[in-house]
């Protein structure tokens, strides 16, 4: 096995050709194994084992940089830099993470997760080595689906003005999750389906470079002709156009047209962008058939590709049935994703009402805006996208949806601990900066029907309306509980005294436990389903205080800024106010592993809660 050679970066480089192609192999049966018992972001990674290799070949780790953008196809280079030993526990808890973390190794340049920063990040270390005269090679690897990104492009812009050489590398494999879109991907497409053409015509410019004296010549004044032959000649012009070398298309599963690409590259002064031509899945044929279902494959049969277990209806799965039939009874509703359309639940809904879903590749922020548009049109657009993701879009929620109160439902999914991605997925910030912009409503449902009522009740609002809901299995306990959602009032789940917890979305599932343990242990808890947190019922607060020495909120969001901050500044501002405590996520990023694990270590698990509020409850009564 040549992959047993390879224990630390660079051992790579004593391989041959021969010897990589077959080393590529290896890692290929390895990844479909390894990650068939732990999940993981299969077809992507089995897109870029000989590219990765190429690449290993090519840079000296770890003085080299190689960015990677979104960071979810880094396996093959984990791999090579020394870690296949630690692909058991992927993405588990305290394991390997799935995207590039620079303190798990020193050949992970950058930290990723969220898409389109690998150019940003490139020309910057590329700068920071000039001007610090140091020597070493910078590339960014794109892939077309992160090319969607309105931050790929501010990037591209700038890099274009570069004097000295940095590589971009373009690995189009025609697939963002789901099939690219737009007109960069319809661009990239023609230079594709010409590329044999081209290549015909690119053997035409070496031929005239050739000629003696007028060969470069004419090879320059076919650059600069307006024509459309040329677009034929010299592929990738719009890249040309803008100030960068453009090479390729190439295929990426070559490593020896790989290997002399990037020599080639190295010689360039300025930013240079290789088109890399790779297919999502390659060499498992599930993966190729469902590149989709295998971006982020669950543990899967290796023989079938099916995958091991069949979870319970999620919130997502909820969220879907509720659009399909606003998409029947609702005709002003429309759906609008960022690149993420089977991740939210908007397939069944895109394949009823085609003309009423906009994927808009993967651009949060034009996303956004472009909601505003479609409300201001007289339209309802429901927007749907994970909570970290819709960070990119803070200001046009603020300035273009809020500012100017346009009835926008933002659904926002994966909102709380996601798992197994880790730091850059969770969505724990959302209460904060949605709660913090005027005219904004935000909802957090305790359990399924919640959330469909919810819905329901956001496009008849005459406003922006956030509801944020966690991933995984729906709540669908509490089913009786389910009195019409009147805007900016709780639900009082159980009146008691002494004790409140007021607890916010999925946090309700806990606190029915922790009101449990504490029935155990003698105290008679009030229960409050918050169901909102902006506008925060006051009337209920006001009440509340008056039996209660001790509120304790609950939130699966940072404590900066959320709800119990929230609760904490309104009784502040009260005389005599009760003792509030807050139960939310501390001041520091989380990392991967099992939302078990994660709640535990952030004691907001039912049994450290429980603890927790009796040690609070013991202060309370001996101040
Ligand atoms: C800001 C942001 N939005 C959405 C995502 C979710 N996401 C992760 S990978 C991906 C598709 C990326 O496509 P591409 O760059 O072509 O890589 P491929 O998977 O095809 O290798 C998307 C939409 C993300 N990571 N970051
Ligand atoms: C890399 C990335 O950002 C996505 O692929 C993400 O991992 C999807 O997460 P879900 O599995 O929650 O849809
Ligand atoms: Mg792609």
């Amino acid at each position: 096995m040549i992959l047993e050679k390879i224990k630390e970066a660079n051992d790579v480089k004593q391989l041959s050709l021969s010897e990589c192609e077959q080393l590529a192999q290896e890692i290929r049966d390895f990844l479909i194994r390894s990650l068939s018992e732990t999940g993981g972001h299969l077809a992507s990674n089995l897109g870029v084992v000989e590219l990765t290799i190429a690449l290993h070949r090519f840079l000296h780790f770890p003085e080299d940089k190689l960015v990677w953008d979104v960071g979810h196809q880094a396996y093959t280079h984990k791999i090579l830099t020394g870690r296949k030993e630690q692909f058991a526990t992927l993405r588990k808890t305290g394991g390997l993470s799935g995207f590039p973390k620079r303190k798990e190794s020193d050949c992970d340049a950058f930290d990723t997760g969220h898409s389109s920063t690998s150019i940003s990040a490139g020309l910057g270390l590329v700068q920071a080595r000039d001007l610090k005269g140091e020597d070493y090679q910078v590339v960014s690897v794109i892939g077309d689906g992160a090319l969607t990104g309105g931050m790929a492009y501010e990037a591209l812009n700038n890099a274009a003005e570069l004097k000295k050489n940095f590589i971009i590398i373009l690995n189009d494999n025609e697939m963002s999750i789901t099939r690219n879109v737009g007109g960069m991907s319809s661009y990239l497409d023609h230079i594709r389906t010409a590329a044999p053409y081209t290549e015909l015509k690119m053997g035409v410019t070496n031929a005239l470079k050739k000629i003696p004296k007028v060969g470069d010549g004419m090879v320059d004044a076919l650059h600069k002709t307006k024509s459309s032959i040329k677009q034929l000649v010299i592929p990738g012009m719009l890249f040309e156009n803008m100030g960068l070398t453009y090479l390729g298309p190439v295929d990426g599963h070559d490593m020896r047209q790989l290997g002399k690409v990037l020599q080639e590259a190295k010689r360039k002064q300025g930013p240079v962008l290789i088109h890399v031509l790779t297919e999502k899945g390659r060499g498992y044929e599930p993966a190729m058939r469902h590149p989709a279902r295998f971006h982020g494959a669950a543990p899967y049969e290796i023989e079938t590709g099916l995958p091991k277990s069949n979870g319970n209806p999620s919130y997502t799965d909820i969220f879907s049935t509720v659009m399909r039939k606003f998409g029947d009874r609702e005709p002003d509703v429309v759906a609008v994703s960022a690149a993420m359309v089977p991740g939210t639940g908007l397939k069944r809904f895109g394949n009823m009402f085609p003309d009423r879903l906009f994927d808009v590749g993967i651009a949060e922020e034009h996303a956004v805006t472009f909601a505003a548009g479609l409300a201001l049109g007289g339209l309802r657009p429901v927007v749907a996208i994970y909570s970290s993701f819709l960070q990119r879009a803070i200001d046009q929620i603020l300035h273009d949806v809020c500012m100017q109160n346009l009835p926008v439902v933002f659904a926002v999914d994966r909102a709380g601990l996601v798992g197994s991605d880790g730091e850059t997925h969770h969505g724990c910030f959302d209460l904060s900066y949605l709660s913090m912009m005027p005219n904004m409503t935000v909802m957090a449902p305790k359990n399924k029907w919640e959330l469909s009522d919810m819905m329901k009740f956001a496009i008849r609002q005459n406003g922006p309306v956030a509801i944020r809901y966690p991933r995984g299995e729906a709540y669908t306990e509490l089913e009786e509980y389910r009195a019409p959602i009147e805007m900016g009032k709780a639900e009082v789940l159980e009146k008691g005294k002494e004790i409140a917890i007021l607890a916010v979305g999925n946090m309700v599932r806990t606190a029915v436990q922790v009101t449990e343990n504490l029935r155990k242990k003698g105290y008679e808890p009030t229960l409050v389903n918050m169901r909102f947190v902006k506008p925060l019922d006051t009337e209920l607060l006001d009440i509340i205080k008056e039996d209660h020495s001790l509120i304790v909120t609950m939130e699966e969001n940072v404590k900066s800024g959320g709800f119990g901050e929230q609760v904490m500044t309104y009784y502040g501002s009260r005389m005599h106010g009760p003792a509030v405590r807050i139960v939310a996520i501390e001041d520091r990023f989380v990392p991967h592993g099992s939302v078990e694990d994660l709640m535990r270590q952030q004691q907001m698990d039912s049994d450290s809660v429980t603890e927790r509020v009796l040690q609070w409850q013991t202060k309370v009564k001996t101040k």
